[in-house]
């Protein structure tokens, strides 16, 4: 198996949601044949949750094992734990609410209306990143992690020319000032996110069509941050053709 990115371009947004869904729950019930238990991180953005919508809706959900299945989020925004703009709150409207699934299996950032500072909040996820470490490893192993990416390239809450996309040493950034509303947010850093195994991006939409084409053209991941992100074993940009429209020819798998 290679570790290459591909790109795998779909008709319009529902065929894409329809191929991640039908892709993860296989991937899933394989993966947990194969072992006690899984992590999958979530994102937040539009197609993300229409993701999670779909595998909801489809007749295959209850052949997962759930209760084997950690969730854990690439970034979260730092409002009230029960805040519309919540990762966790739309994944578990779109999903979590509706799966047989022990509280512990769910790895939510703290919210604003925590006891915790921002500071303290990456603090604490950092921790919970260690207490579930794998083996001999410092992080859970990520199996199947799932990114978004803004028009502007960030992906999880990293933004372009800002530090927390060159953090080195820490696997949980506090972020303020975020050119994306809400201004303060919490995010894994790039070494964390390229810790996972199999990274799933997820892109519908003209207005992501050139960030994707510089992604692919080699971009600096300073510039551009989800140019700097590849997991272990595979990487794979899961694309609806609006958002494909400036990606090279020879790059490009149709599942249509
Ligand atoms: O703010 C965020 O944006 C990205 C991308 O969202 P999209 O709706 O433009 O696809 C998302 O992946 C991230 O989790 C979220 O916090």
């Amino acid at each position: 198996m290679t570790n290459d990115r591909r790109v795998l371009v779909h008709s319009d947004a529902e065929a894409l949601a329809a191929s991640i869904t039908a892709r993860f729950l296989t991937k899933a019930i394989d993966l947990l044949d194969e072992r006690e238990r899984i992590n999958v991180v979530l994102e937040g953005g539009r197609m993300g949750v229409r993701v999670l919508e779909t595998i909801n809706a489809s007749p295959a959900r209850d052949g997962v094992d759930w209760s084997r299945v950690h969730f854990w989020w690439g970034d979260e925004r730092w409002v009230p734990a029960d805040h519309e703009d919540r990762n966790d709150v739309k994944a578990k409207r779109a999903l979590l609410d509706h799966i047989d699934q022990p509280t512990e299996c769910v790895h939510a950032f703290a919210a604003s209306d925590s006891d915790l500072t921002l500071d303290e909040a990456a603090a604490a996820y950092a921790a919970e990143l260690e207490a579930h470490a794998d083996h001999d490893s410092a992080l859970p192993i990520f199996d199947i992690t799932f990114l978004g990416v803004g028009p502007d390239g960030h992906t999880a809450s990293l933004f372009p020319d800002r530090a927390e996309v060159n953090e080195r040493d820490a696997t949980v950034v506090a972020v303020r000032n975020s050119p994306k509303p809400p201004a303060e947010r919490l995010s894994l850093t790039r070494h964390v996110l390229n810790s996972s195994q199999r990274i799933w991006v997820e892109m519908s939409g003209a207005d992501k069509a050139s960030v994707l084409g510089l992604a692919l053209a080699g971009a600096s991941y300073a510039e551009v941050p989800i140019a700097g992100i590849k997991g272990r074993k595979r990487t794979v940009f899961f694309v609806d053709s609006a958002a494909a429209s400036e990606v090279p020819e020879s790059l490009i798998a149709r599942d249509y």
